[in-house]
């Protein structure tokens, strides 16, 4: 049942593997040699490098693994996800999101929304710490402090942990991605990303069925392009929901491949790449007979930088900016501000 859920058509599965989802990349020289001073010769990590600049430049989104997070670890960081969310309401609005707490924490069923519209999914957002009065003004919408839940009684070490974990591999994809599009390896570094913003959302989708018709819409998450410079989502096995729009305009879904990441560039990239590499919109919809929890991982550039297309990508792409400067805080705040019902 399952499958034939996950493969609507005959067509579906041409596109899969002919233009967007044959690029799974075992990556594991990357996250190896990465940092070997005599990487630049390494065959094994070139060819992963080539491989992510197909992906990138083709789809958007690509699969990773041999990324070196152990498969019990994920599992197990989206079972305690599962067990958050079947506490009872009040235990959960125990940290419960506010603009007060600069908009971290729990945030119920339809209270987030995409291009207008309540998603079905309930969620909790971390964000990487920030001072009080770290970026002056800018990014004071967004101070506060993480919200950790009393149960699961090891969820706050356990997301701690996984979260240190995904930030060192992504900024190790960040210096795949920086050969690839033919920059330094460490480009990204600096003012740039050197002092990287991020943000873990954990994500509940509902059976729809459970869901009051008068509360209920179509889609988990709505069509949207993520905010930074790379996305990693560690998504449940066995249901199909998240879908991903394709060059022909077809939404096809990214399946479930147990054990790797499904990674999408976001728009910080687009902009430094000077639209070499392009986000994908995505959207959510489960249809399943069962309850799907993901784990979305955002690794952006520093909170306060200014990011405009770099002179190397410029010059591979006419000499002309296509994109104007756009500072990666101020975009946020705007996504953040318009992302729930008033
Ligand atoms: N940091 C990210 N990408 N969070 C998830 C974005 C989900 C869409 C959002 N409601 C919007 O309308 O943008
Ligand atoms: O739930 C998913 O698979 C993806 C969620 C997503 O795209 C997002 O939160 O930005
Ligand atoms: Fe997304």
């Amino acid at each position: 049942m399952q499958v034939s859920a996950c493969f609507p058509s005959e067509r579906w599965v041409v596109v899969w593997f002919v233009t967007v989802f044959d690029v799974g990349v075992d990556i594991s020289p990357l996250v190896e040699k990465i940092d070997d001073p005599n990487m630049a010769n390494d065959k094994d990590l070139l060819q992963v490098v080539r491989l992510l600049d197909d992906a990138c430049r083709e789809a958007g989104f690509f699969y990773v693994k041999g990324h070196g997070i152990a498969e019990p670890l994920m599992k197990e960081v989206r079972d305690v996800t599962h067990k958050f969310f079947q506490l009872p309401y009040e235990e959960k609005l125990k940290i419960k999101m506010t603009p007060q707490n600069g908009y971290r924490g729990y945030q119920r069923l339809g209270e987030n929304i995409t291009n207008g519209k309540p998603d079905m999914q309930e969620a909790i957002d971390y964000y990487a710490p920030i001072e009080p009065g770290k970026y002056g003004d800018l990014a004071t919408p967004m101070e506060g402090t993480n919200l950790w839940p009393k149960y699961p009684s090891n969820f706050d070490a356990l997301l701690k942990n996984y979260i240190s974990l995904l930030r060192d591999l992504s900024r190790k994809i960040m210096q795949g991605i920086a050969l690839a599009l033919g920059g330094p390896v460490d480009a990204f570094e600096g003012r740039t990303a050197g002092d990287p913003f991020w943000v873990c959302r954990l994500i509940g989708y509902p059976v729809s069925t459970d869901i009051l018709e008068e509360h209920r819409t179509d889609t988990g998450c709505g069509a949207h392009t993520d905010y930074g410079l790379l996305t990693l989502v560690n998504q449940d096995d066995d249901i199909c929901a998240l879908e991903v729009k394709n060059q022909s305009g077809e939404w096809i879904y990214a399946k479930p491949i147990p054990g790797t990441f499904v990674c999408n560039i976001g728009d910080m990239l687009k902009v430094w790449s000077n639209g070499i590499y392009q986000p994908t919109l995505h959207r959510v919809v489960n249809n399943s007979p069962r309850y799907r929890v993901s784990v979305a991982f955002f690794y952006e550039s520093n909170f306060d930088a200014a990011i405009e297309p770099v002179e190397f990508c410029r010059e591979r792409t006419g000499g002309v900016a296509k994109y104007e400067k756009v500072v990666y805080g101020e975009h946020l705040i705007k996504k953040v501000l318009n992302n729930f019902i008033k």
